[in-house]
């Protein structure tokens, strides 16, 4: 990994009126890494990616591509950078190899190179099977790599990615990761976005949470993970004295976001199995009637929901 990032988004806030669309978010990407942003729909992701592209502009803050600024030199980053947005228009009467051909030359690709860049990218997106194919005939799956293709035609350092695997079938969605972690091994820093925390955990060397606009948590999704397994969920089932045992859980200063329905309740414990053990037992010396006990460490899912309060704006 290079020592100076390839993306560097630095204190970017965007209003939209009231709405804090991206508020005051950094962080950095290296050559080579995978980042993933992962955030709720409305969290802000498309709006900072779009600053980032140069096709939105930052109410304050910079980004950087390379360490050339979007507000001082937009076209050098657009020379770096690809960004395959979130939808995909259609077009009639276009095969696989003249939308990417009309990229390429939009690009400023001439003779041997735009051949070359072509070749290149249709054997890397596994395309070059269906280069007579009209584009309005592909699968989503097809259309998406498509779409990475046009995006990865000018050889861009950096590549920015929004929501990419949204729609796609499980295999098409293997495909994609597997692509990206190629864009990654060519020493590409490579932006990528999705709501679904375990859409992208496998692929991305780090992640960032964004909710509401903000950067709520920046970290390896080991590190998160880590963080958050300190933390065990346990669920409980009580027959006999149900009210008491409600007491008991509801006084224990230990025991947090303890939610019960009749005789089933479950809460977050922080310790390790052995603190568990410990739990179970002072409820039985308590005189609880405990017929279920299950204790299991958060999943990325569940870490996402608790970084994430679900607010919406
Ligand atoms: N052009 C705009 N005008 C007004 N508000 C906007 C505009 N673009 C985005 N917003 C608002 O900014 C906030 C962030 O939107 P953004 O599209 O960046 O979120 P997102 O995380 O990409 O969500 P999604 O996953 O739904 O694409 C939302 O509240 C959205 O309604």
């Amino acid at each position: 990994m290079s020592s100076h990032p390839q993306i560097e988004l630095r204190q970017v806030n965007r209003w939209f009126g009231d709405t804090h669309a991206v508020n005051d978010v950094s962080f950095e990407v290296y050559a080579g890494e995978v980042f993933g942003y992962i955030g709720p729909n409305g969290a802000g992701k498309t709006t900072s990616m779009r600053i980032l592209a140069t096709l939105d502009e930052a109410t304050s803050g910079d980004a950087l591509v390379d360490g050339f600024s979007v507000v001082e030199d937009p076209d050098r980053v657009r020379r770096r950078l690809g960004f395959m947005p979130d939808y995909f228009g259609t077009y009639d009467n276009v095969d696989v190899h003249e939308y990417l051909d009309f990229f390429a030359r939009a690009y400023g690709l001439r003779g041997t190179e735009r051949s070359r860049a072509l070749a290149f990218v249709e054997d890397f997106t596994g395309l070059d099977k269906l280069s007579t194919k009209p584009i309005n005939g592909l699968s989503k799956g097809m259309k998406q790599r498509l779409c990475l293709g046009r995006t990865m035609i000018h050889d861009p350092s950096v590549m920015v990615l929004d929501e990419p695997a949204a729609g796609l079938d499980p295999r098409a969605r293997i495909e994609l990761r597997e692509m990206i972690g190629r864009l990654a091994d060519l020493g590409k820093a490579v932006l990528i976005s999705s709501h679904i925390l375990t859409e992208l955990a496998e692929v991305c060397d780090r992640v960032g949470i964004i909710e509401q606009g903000q950067l709520v948590a920046v970290g390896s999704v080991d590190d998160i993970s880590r963080k958050a397994e300190a933390t065990a969920m346990v669920e409980v089932r009580f027959v006999g004295d149900v009210p008491r045992a409600h007491q008991w859980l509801h006084d224990r200063r230990d025991l947090h976001e303890v939610r019960i329905d009749e005789r089933k309740a479950t809460l977050t414990h922080a310790g390790d199995e052995a603190a568990q053990a410990q739990l179970l037992r002072e409820m039985i010396q308590a005189g609880l009637k405990v017929v279920e006990f299950r204790c299991r460490t958060k999943s990325l899912e569940d870490i996402f929901l608790e970084v994430t309060e679900g607010r919406v704006q």
